[in-house]
């Protein structure tokens, strides 16, 4: 995922924070590249819009102040409402540098039609006090257009947990890297688009938002097997692993294989179908299992004697009891919350941490799916999916993910590079298809999802 948008937790921004001022820069020049970067954002977005600032005691504070002081300089009505005084030294320096008047934030302040919110950002610590979510909320509502500052207020920066009542944001600027709340739920939905700016320093990071993956061009001398393999098991239910195939076959895979004992209807006849198990040629680029299973766990059983790599999903998940069946697999397993808890249990720390440990205990790469889907691998990489659409939560969608996973894997795509591309093309199939789509709508847009990369 190189090229992709970091994303740090708040001890990893301090530290890289820290690590710019010991090689020469100093706070103040961080918070001023910050600030200038809101001011620009927010003129970009709305003009010159008269707005309303509202700054914290904090950094993030700071930032406000000097965002006003370069609206301001450009011509636009600028007013700040304060949540008492400056406390830290840099926010003290930007309040300084700003020649206009101060409000004391109150039940009386005055809304405008841009707000930008500069209350809390990453060193929020607990919910903000009832009084203050009213006037936010009423300040909020009456705006044109809503921007928050590095986050929104409220909002736990590491786990997108709402602390206290949080609005709806069109605008979130956020600076050196993306934070998780950017990308878990809920704040995810909350922050509307998220712009990054580069204050200069480093974030580098195995932490990263899931960006449009670079697919290697198709060989002139391609052929079938090359551009791979998919082999599916069917169980009770051939309408999932129907989904599940024609999906492999839409993105890319050159040969799409079922196994079952009896011919499953509609499948294109591009689409094999075989009463065997062949699960152990070695041609197999990606075995896939588990959509519409039910309760045949010999199913699984079988598919975890092959050697090559597989996407375990659905019926496949629950059936596996022990996250320890999966070391050596090779294996991507993509389960939903309920799935997830039933393999992993209830794990400890945010969606991300909860995420990472999966992949640890089972040495899979694990796709958390859910409206802020993230991808882990054992080695420490965390993929966060751009928010889902909502229309995206019905019957069959994860049997289309499932097997464009496995086709994104046929193609020689490592496990975790495979999951981010799959997870990416089905975010964008998705919004192609619109709201009313039903899952084979989903497959339809797959070929318009692709036409997007490079490939
Ligand atoms: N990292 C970087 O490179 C750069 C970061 N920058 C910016 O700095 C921001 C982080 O700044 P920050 O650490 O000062 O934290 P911030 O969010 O302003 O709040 C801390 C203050 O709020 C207080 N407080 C906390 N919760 C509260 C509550 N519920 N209700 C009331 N008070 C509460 C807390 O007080 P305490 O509880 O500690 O007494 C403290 O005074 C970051 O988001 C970004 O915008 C840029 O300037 C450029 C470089
Ligand atoms: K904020």
């Amino acid at each position: 995922m190189t090229g992709d948008r970091p994303i740090l937790t708040t001890a990893q921004m301090i530290a890289a924070e820290q690590e710019a001022i010991d090689a020469g820069t100093a706070v103040e020049t961080l918070m001023e590249r910050a600030g200038a970067a809101l001011a620009e954002a927010a003129y970009l977005y709305a003009g010159k819009m008269p707005i309303l600032i509202l700054v914290g005691p904090g950094n993030n504070g700071g930032d406000g102040y000097v965002a006003a002081r370069h609206l301001a300089k450009h011509g636009v009505p600028v007013r700040i409402a304060a949540l008492g005084e400056p406390k830290s030294d840099a926010a003290k320096w930007a309040r300084d540098q700003w020649e206009g008047d101060v409000e004391t934030l109150s039940e009386e302040t005055k809304s405008a039609p841009l707000l930008i919110d500069a209350l809390f950002g990453t060193g929020l610590k607990r919910g903000l006090e009832d009084i203050v979510v009213l006037i936010l909320s009423r300040l909020a509502t009456e705006a044109h257009v809503r921007v928050a500052c590095d986050l929104p207020s409220g909002v736990q920066s590491d786990s997108g947990v709402e602390l206290s009542p949080v609005p709806d944001f069109d605008l979130t600027v956020t600076f050196g890297a993306l934070k998780p709340c950017h990308r878990l739920f809920p704040a995810s939905h909350k922050c509307g688009r998220v712009v990054l700016a580069d204050i200069g320093v480093d974030a580098t990071s195995a932490w990263a938002e899931i960006g449009q993956p670079r697919l290697a061009p198709l060989k002139p001398d391609a052929h079938k097997y090359s551009r791979g393999l998919v082999h599916a098991l069917a169980g009770t239910m051939p309408g999932a692993i129907a989904l599940a195939a024609k999906a492999a076959a839409r993105s890319g895979a050159g040969y799409v294989r079922v196994s079952t004992s009896r011919s499953i209807d509609g499948l294109p006849s591009a689409i094999v179908q075989t009463d065997t198990a062949e699960i152990n040629d070695q041609r197999i680029g990606c075995l896939l299992v588990g959509p519409g299973m039910g309760n045949l766990p010999q199913v699984l059983t079988m598919a975890l004697t092959s050697h090559v790599p597989k996407v375990i999903d659905a019926d496949g998940i629950t059936h596996l009891g022990d996250p320890e069946r999966l070391r050596g697999q090779n294996a991507i397993v993509t389960p939903h919350e309920g799935e997830f808890q039933r393999l992993f249990g209830r794990l400890e720390g945010s969606k991300a941490d909860r995420a990472l440990e999966a992949a640890r205990r089972s040495g899979a790469v694990v796709v958390y799916k859910g409206p802020d889907t993230v991808v882990a691998a054992d080695d420490g990489r965390l993929g966060f999916a751009l928010p889902a659409p909502a229309w995206l939560a019905s019957a069959g969608t994860g049997d289309v993910l499932a097997g464009m996973i496995a086709a994104m894997r046929a193609r020689a795509l490592d496990g975790f590079e495979a999951a981010c591309a799959a997870v990416w093309l089905h975010g964008r199939a998705a919004e192609i298809a619109g709201p009313s789509m039903i899952a084979d709508d989903l497959i339809a847009a797959i070929p318009k999802a692709l036409s997007l990369v490079d490939a």
